[in-house]
């Protein structure tokens, strides 16, 4: 089942002085029930802009869609306080930077025993001047229910000592504890999803493994769905059940994490794979794509891609098409316009003559505009 699902999403800022910036530029989004989806691209090309489009957290931005459903419900029908209620309880959210999620002054039980009370599964007011009361008077007792479901909370996340831990504030505690507690709170609501940005990049690889696989453990235990972005393939690899690939404030590619690392059918994708060792790179050498995005004020037509696309032609200035490489697979490519498989490109600033060069050649006018665009190195 879906449980969320967006479709051609549109984010713009407008700018002071300046033309407005369109952020976020078309995207289709959808996470199936208790899956683990990633989404996946560069720094700018505007997962977390989509991330906070699903909470509604875009003060002063434009935000249009076709369809932007939830459980099958349309969130921007709904009003703030249904949206107020919907955040933190339905979907939970895990960010990077857990000292500044977390109140600095309240120990951690205490943060995480306030959603559950709010949350309502305990029989505890959580009005106004109890919930005050609480916070600078008396706190919560270590027999309240709250309070034990936050102990419970932090022993599910696989925190050792969970009673003691729950006594201490955020910046005692390790940056990778930080983020177990913020998964705990995330929990607290009792979601159907958790949106986590960029929850393990902030952390050493071994404290990151382990917080993926608790990630896919609550998956696949409890049946939380999660929305996984990462800027990092290797994460996807090793977390993710789906994924979308993201450039620029459009979506290049998605399909299972199995279709898009067996048969990467972007150029976009094949570059990302090069420089993570699960996607295969060669004698273990990992390149990064040459170039950067371009400006999102001044993207160039149809393809965002091409100004760095070894295999970029004529028809990439053109809207970028839709092409089904397989069962729920989808390529954003002009390179299968005519139906061809372009074959292998090849990253060395020339595309592979047997297999890209007649796809391409087949699908331009001119074979001569099938060469590939000049790629520096570095
Ligand atoms: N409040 C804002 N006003 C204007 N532009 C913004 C605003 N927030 C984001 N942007 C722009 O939107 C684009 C996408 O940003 P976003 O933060 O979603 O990228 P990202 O993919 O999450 O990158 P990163 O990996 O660095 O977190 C960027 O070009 C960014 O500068
Ligand atoms: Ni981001």
């Amino acid at each position: 089942m879906t449980l969320l699902d967006i479709e051609n999403l549109r984010v713009t800022f407008p700018v002071d002085g300046g033309p407005d910036v369109r952020a976020v530029d078309g995207v289709d989004l959808s996470v199936e029930t208790g899956e683990i989806h990633g989404l996946v691209g560069e720094s700018g090309s505007g997962k977390s802009v989509t991330a906070r489009s699903i909470m509604r957290l875009l003060d002063g931005a434009r935000v249009e869609s076709d369809r932007f459903e939830y459980r099958g419900e349309d969130l921007y029908a709904k009003s703030e306080a249904e949206m107020r209620s919907i955040r933190g309880d339905d979907v939970g959210m895990v960010f990077q930077d857990s000292l500044s999620a977390l109140n600095p002054v309240m120990t951690v039980g205490e943060q995480i025993a306030e959603v559950v009370r709010h949350h309502g599964d305990v029989d505890e007011s959580a009005g106004l001047l109890s919930e005050l009361r609480r916070k600078y008077v008396t706190g919560t007792s270590e027999d309240a229910p709250s309070w034990r479901r936050a102990v419970d909370l932090l022993e599910t996340v696989g925190i050792p000592d969970p009673a003691s831990v729950a006594t201490t504030y955020p910046h005692q505690l390790s940056g990778g504890q930080r983020q177990r507690v913020m998964i705990a709170q995330a929990l607290g609501g009792d979601p159907s999803l958790i949106v986590a940005d960029e929850p393990t990049t902030a952390l050493d690889v071994t404290v990151e493994a382990g917080i993926l696989d608790e990630l896919r453990r609550l998956c696949d235990e409890f049946g939380v769905s999660i929305l996984l972005i990462t800027h990092d393939l290797g994460v996807v690899a090793e977390t993710c059940d789906s994924v979308t690939v993201m450039y620029s404030g459009s979506v290049m590619e998605r399909g299972s994490t199995e279709q898009l690392f067996e048969n990467p059918a972007h150029p976009y994708t094949e570059g990302l794979l090069r420089s993570v060792p699960e996607g295969g790179a060669v004698d273990g050498e990992l390149t990064t794509i040459p170039g950067s995005a371009p400006d999102p004020t001044a993207r160039p037509a149809g393809c965002p891609f091409r100004d760095r696309c070894p295999a970029a032609f004529e028809a990439c200035s053109d809207p970028l098409p839709e092409h089904a490489v397989d069962e729920g697979h989808v390529a954003r490519c002009h390179l299968y316009t005519e139906g061809d498989d372009p074959g292998e490109v090849t990253w060395d600033g020339a595309t592979d003559v047997d297999g890209a060069a007649t796809g391409v050649a087949g699908a331009a006018d001119d074979p001569g505009t099938a060469s590939p665009t000049e790629v520096t190195d570095g």
